[in-house]
């Protein structure tokens, strides 16, 4: 990765006070007591912390076990690992020294501070060392979004797409884009060159045509396809029933764990409860409702009105019911309903419904639960495919999208240098997604996403 971030310096550095040029130190592991914490130091005096804490620098990237001492007296903090890495070939393309202590409280907060305490050094704002990094040129936007996402991923599927995305695929997928663009631009440019040659023009036009209509086509499908966006969120479920239905039940079993109040009173759930499941490594997200009926307690009606917010905006609803009495579920539009008879220990299932369970036997829940992961994988993928991950990577490819239409739409009436501009202008849009322009706006989102440390 070369160019991108590194012309992007300068609007990232002065669009929002973001200033690469001093130390930043933080730890970078996860606060508690732990066997190792990692603390960073990144800038043009992490050589200078280095040696005041830890004694000479070490040979690049080799681990040297130290004693850290206190700059102000000379006391001994801990002794650990102490790793040099000189830029520009470092994480952050910065001089990044590491020093890996024991990892309790005190000893990481002793040492932070004697970091904290060499001239020109202070504590990193949140995800600070990724966008050095991106600052730096060593990643670009598209696979810092996809490192943010393999902090947060809960399950395989989730690591495995946001691997790919942290290591290129997406950046590849639009470069990809953007080359297509720019050899039909190229076709559009060739015909303003030979313009005295009208078959010339004339088939290089249309060839762009073709070109341009066919990645068209193929950005509306990425714009279409939510799978690899959904994984990050994971596949939504709602239970949903009358009360007593056994939707609590249900959920701590799904749970296996006593998430939810369960009691014979109708009535008894009024918050939505929700747990994060890893279905085979699938995300699914389950929400406990309360009961559906004309409540006359306040407590219960707010419940109710959550609980249909809720069921509108899952992709399945479970609609559970009492096998012995099955009742409608109310109408739901654009969201996929399951019926399921629950309790058929006490009496068997009437009428059409996709599941028949007893959350207190445990009958046909082991089904339910692999038509679960099997629905959410459709819904998700497996992670393996690279797709659009964010909204913000829908809007941009929705404004080329439009753009490119526009253009078609106009085709023939447009003249050559009018017509290459307006694709010219489409590629450039796309170089929103990997930040390669315009990105200083969405910059402090971005990274402030991270923890601080990383
Ligand atoms: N026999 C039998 N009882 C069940 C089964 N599942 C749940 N129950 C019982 O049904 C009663 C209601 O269960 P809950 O899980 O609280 O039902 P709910 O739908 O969450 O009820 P509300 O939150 O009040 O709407 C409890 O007494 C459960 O023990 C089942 O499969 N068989
Ligand atoms: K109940
Ligand atoms: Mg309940």
């Amino acid at each position: 990765m070369s160019g991108p971030g590194r012309s992007l310096q300068n609007l990232a550095t002065d669009g929002d006070g973001f200033k690469p040029r001093d130390t930043i130190a933080a730890v970078s592991t996860a606060p508690g007591k732990a066997a190792i914490a990692v603390i960073r130091i990144s800038g043009p005096a992490a050589c200078a912390c280095l040696t005041t804490i830890a004694g000479a620098v070490p040979e690049p990237r080799r681990a040297v076990f130290r004693a850290f001492r206190n700059p102000r007296d000379g006391s001994l903090l801990d002794r650990g690992l102490a790793l040099w890495f000189p830029g520009p070939a470092s994480a952050t393309g910065e001089d990044l020294a590491e020093l890996h202590v024991h990892g309790g409280r005190a000893v990481t907060a002793a040492v932070l501070d004697a970091a904290l305490s060499v001239a020109g050094v202070r504590l990193a704002e949140p995800g600070e060392f990724t966008r050095r990094a991106f600052v730096a040129g060593r990643m670009d936007l598209a696979e810092a979004e996809g490192l943010a996402d393999l902090l947060a991923a809960e399950t395989e599927a989730q690591r495995r797409q946001a691997l790919l995305q942290s290591e290129g695929a997406l950046s590849a997928v639009v470069e990809r884009w953007r080359e297509r663009l720019v050899a039909a631009m190229a076709l559009i440019e060739a015909g303003i060159d030979f313009s005295d040659e009208e078959d010339v023009t004339h088939a290089a036009r249309a060839e762009a045509r073709r070109e341009v209509e066919a990645l068209a086509g193929d950005i509306a499908g990425a714009i279409a396809d939510r799978r690899a966006e959904r994984m990050r969120e994971g596949f939504q479920v709602a239970i949903l029933g009358r009360p007593n239905a056994g939707k609590s039940s249900l959920l701590n079993a799904l749970a296996q764990r006593e998430v939810a109040i369960v009691t014979e009173a109708a009535g008894t759930t009024r918050d939505v409860l929700e747990v994060h499941l890893d279905l085979d490594g699938i995300p699914v997200t389950v929400a406990d409702t309360a009961g559906l009926r004309d409540a006359s307690d306040l407590a219960e009606q707010e419940g109710v009105r959550r609980a249909e917010a809720r069921a509108a905006a899952a992709d399945l609803v479970l609609w559970l019911d009492d096998a012995a009495s099955p009742a409608e579920p109310p109408p739901l539009e654009a969201v996929r309903i399951w019926r399921i008879a629950n309790k058929i220990d006490l009496a068997d299932a009437t009428g059409a419904v996709d599941h028949r369970i007893s959350v207190r036997t445990g009958e046909g829940l082991a089904t339910l639960v692999a038509t679960l992961a099997e629905a959410g994988r459709e819904a998700l993928g497996a992670g393996e495919d690279v797709g659009l991950t964010r909204a913000r990577h829908r809007d941009a490819a929705r404004a080329v999208h439009d753009q490119l239409a526009g253009a078609l739409a106009g085709w023939d009436a447009t003249p050559d240098e009018l017509l290459a501009e307006q694709l010219r202008a489409a590629a450039t849009e796309l170089g929103r997604i990997t930040g390669r322009i315009g990105v200083e706006d969405v910059l402090g989102a971005i990274f402030s996403s991270f923890c601080i440390g990383k």
